[in-house]
C-alpha cells in the first residue's frame, strides 16, 4: 500500500449531482483501487434523486464504468462499494440531520474522523453547516471534523463574506477546506515546478519579453443534468471567479519563501490585490458574456442552452465568459492578461499561452511585422499536457525565408498516468493539510475583481451574445486584445511529446 492514510468518514452532501458523479467519486474508487484508502474508510452518500442505496450505487457503478481509469474493474468496485452507503433525504429539512447523526452515531462501522463535502450549490452550505452543528454533529470530542466547501465560496462578495461569518460561527478556520480543484492538477502545480525549479525562464518572465497572457478553458459539454446549480451561478462565477483566477495567480506571482501554506496564500494574494479593478461603467471594454445555441459538437445536434432542463426558459446566465486584467506591480505593468472560459465549445483544451513581444528588428521580413512571429509558450493542461515553445527558425531553401516549429516537452512519460486532481485534494483532507486549499482572503480578494462584472450581468441585454454550440464562442471576444496582432489561442494541436491519451 502507498500513501495510505488514517481510517475516516466522508460524508458527500450532493452525491446524485454532476460534481460527485463526474468527479468526486471516481476519485474515491481511484484511491482504493490504488491502495490508498483505509480498509476502515467508510463512505456516506447523500441525494434526493434516488430512494435506497441499491439505486444510488446501480447508477454510480453504470456511470464509473465510464469515467474511471483503464476500465472498472469487479474486485475493486465490489470492495468500494462495501464502504459505501446512501441516504435520502432533503437537506433543506431538519429532520433529515437527525437520521443523518443517527446513521453515524450508531457507528456501522462509520470511524469518528469525518469529513462533510459540500457537493451543492454555493446557497445551500451555510444552512447545513448550521444544522451540522445543531445535531452536534461538528463536536470533536471523539475526532477531527472538517468540512469542504466547494467554488464558489458565496456568490458574490457580500454573500461570501455573510458566508463566512456564518461559518465561523460554527467551525474553526482550521476545520475549512475550501477547495479549488485545479490546484490539485498536477499540471497546475507543474506551473509552479516549470517557473521555480528552473532558471531559463525567469528572465523572461515579465513586462520585458511578454505582449500579453492567455488563461484559456474551453469544453464541448454543456450544463447537462445541473440546469438549476448552473443557471444560478454562470461561467464567471463558476470557472472565472476560481479556477481560472487562481491560474493566473501561479503564473504572475513572485517566488514564495517556501511551498508552504501560508507562503503560497501569500505570494498569491499579493497578485490578486495587484490586479486593477476593472471600472463599473466601462465594463464591456474588459468583460464579454455569451451563452450557447443550439449547434453541432463534432457529429452531434445540440440543443441551445435556454432548452436545457432546469434552465429558465428566457435566461441570461452566461455559458462563455472572457475578462481582461491588468496586474499593476512592477513586473507586469502594461502586461494584459485575457481570461476565457466556455461550455459547448468546439474542443476540450485548458492552457496558459504566453505570447512573447516581436523582436526588435525583423532582419528576416519585410519591412512592416508579420502577427505570426511571435514566439510562445503553450503550457497545456488538460487533456493536452504538453509544453510547447514556438519560434522561428529558416526554412529550407529559400534564402532568408522563416517558419514557425515548435518544441515540445512531454509532461509525463508514455506509461505515466496522472492522478485526478481531486485524488490527491481527498488525502490532504484526511492529513490535515490545507495548502492547497484556499484562505479566506483569497476568495474575497477573487470577488472584489469580478463583482463589478457581476453587477453588470445581473440584468438581461444585448452584450450577452448568442454563439453556435461547438463554435469558439462569440466573435465579441475577439475586442478584449488590444492589437490586431492578437488573437484567441484554442488548443495546443498534435503536440509531439510521444505522451498518450489517458
Ligand atoms: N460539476 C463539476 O464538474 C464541478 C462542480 N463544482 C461545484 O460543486 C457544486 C455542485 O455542483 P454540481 O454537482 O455540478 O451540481 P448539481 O446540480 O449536478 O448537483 C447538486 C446536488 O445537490 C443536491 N441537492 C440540491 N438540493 C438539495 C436538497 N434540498 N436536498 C438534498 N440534496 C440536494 C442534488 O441532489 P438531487 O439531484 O438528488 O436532487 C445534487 O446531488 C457547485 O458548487 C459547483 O460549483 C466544482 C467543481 C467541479
Ligand atoms: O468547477 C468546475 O469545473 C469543471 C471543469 O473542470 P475540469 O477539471 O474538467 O476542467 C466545469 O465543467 C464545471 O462547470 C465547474 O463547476
Amino acid at each position: 500500500m502507498n500513501n495510505m492514510t488514517e481510517p475516516c468518514t466522508f460524508v458527500i452532501f450532493g452525491a446524485t449531482g454532476d460534481l460527485a458523479r463526474g468527479k468526486l467519486l471516481p476519485a474515491l474508487y481511484h484511491l482504493d483501487a490504488a491502495g490508498r484508502l483505509h480498509p476502515g474508510t467508510r463512505i456516506l452518500t447523500t441525494g434526493r434523486r434516488h430512494p435506497d442505496r441499491d439505486a444510488w450505487l446501480s447508477e454510480t457503478r453504470a456511470d464509473l464504468s465510464g469515467t474511471v481509469r483503464g476500465g472498472l474493474q469487479q474486485e475493486v468496485f465490489t470492495r468500494f462499494a462495501d464502504r459505501v452507503d446512501y441516504m435520502q433525504g432533503d437537506l433543506r429539512q431538519a429532520d433529515f440531520y437527525k437520521q443523518l447523526q443517527a446513521r453515524l452515531a450508531d457507528r456501522q462501522g462509520f470511524p469518528a474522523d469525518t469529513a462533510f463535502y459540500m457537493a451543492l450549490g454555493a446557497s445551500d452550505y451555510a444552512g447545513v453547516i448550521e444544522n451540522l452543528d445543531r445535531v452536534a454533529l461538528l463536536e470533536e470530542q471523539l475526532g477531527w471534523r472538517r468540512v469542504v466547501i466547494e467554488k464558489p465560496f458565496g456568490n458574490d462578495l457580500q454573500s461570501a463574506a455573510i458566508l463566512q461569518q456564518k461559518l465561523s460561527n460554527h467551525l474553526r478556520e482550521e476545520q475549512i477546506y475550501r477547495i479549488d480543484h485545479y490546484l490539485g492538477k498536477e499540471t497546475v502545480r507543474n506551473i509552479l515546478v516549470f517557473r521555480f525549479g528552473n532558471v531559463l525562464m525567469e528572465p523572461l518572465w515579465n513586462r520585458d519579453t511578454i505582449d500579453h497572457i492567455q488563461i484559456i478553458h474551453a469544453e464541448p459539454q454543456g450544463i447537462g443534468k445541473r440546469g438549476a446549480t448552473y443557471d444560478a451561478s454562470g461561467a464567471l462565477r463558476d470557472m472565472i471567479q476560481s479556477h481560472l483566477l487562481q491560474l493566473l495567480t501561479f503564473v504572475a506571482m513572485e517566488s514564495p519563501v517556501s511551498m508552504a501554506a501560508e507562503a503560497l496564500h501569500a505570494e498569491k494574494l499579493k497578485v490578486l490585490k495587484s490586479i486593477r479593478p476593472i471600472p463599473a461603467d466601462r465594463i464591456g471594454d474588459y468583460a464579454v458574456r455569451g451563452q450557447y445555441d443550439a449547434g453541432k459538437v463534432g457529429p452531434d445536434d445540440v440543443i441551445a442552452y435556454r432548452d436545457e432542463g432546469r434552465v429558465a426558459a428566457d435566461s441570461h446566465t452566461e455559458t462563455f465568459a472572457a475578462l481582461k486584467l491588468h496586474i499593476d506591480n512592477w513586473r507586469w505593468a502594461g502586461v494584459p492578461f485575457l481570461l476565457r472560459t466556455g461550455k459547448r465549445m468546439t474542443a476540450k483544451q485548458a492552457m496558459v499561452a504566453i505570447c512573447f513581444k516581436q523582436p526588435p528588428q525583423q532582419f528576416f521580413r519585410s519591412s512592416h511585422i508579420r502577427c505570426d512571429a511571435s514566439n510562445w509558450l503553450l503550457i497545456g493542461i488538460q487533456p493536452n499536457e504538453c509544453l510547447r515553445l514556438e519560434m522561428t527558425v529558416k526554412a529550407p531553401g529559400e534564402a532568408l525565408a522563416t517558419r514557425q516549429t515548435a518544441l515540445d516537452a512531454a509532461f509525463r512519460k508514455a506509461d505515466e498516468t496522472v492522478n485526478d486532481a481531486y485524488e490527491e485534494l481527498l488525502l490532504d483532507i484526511v492529513r490535515g493539510d490545507r495548502s492547497l486549499f484556499l484562505s479566506y482572503e483569497e476568495v474575497t480578494q477573487a470577488w472584489q475583481i469580478i463583482d463589478p462584472v457581476l453587477k453588470a450581468w445581473s440584468k438581461p441585454g444585448e452584450d450577452l451574445h448568442l454563439y453556435p454550440a461547438g463554435s469558439w464562442g462569440p466573435r465579441a471576444a475577439d475586442r478584449l486584445f488590444d492589437s490586431a496582432c492578437q488573437s484567441w489561442r484554442h488548443t495546443l494541436g498534435a503536440c509531439g511529446c510521444g505522451m498518450e491519451k489517458l
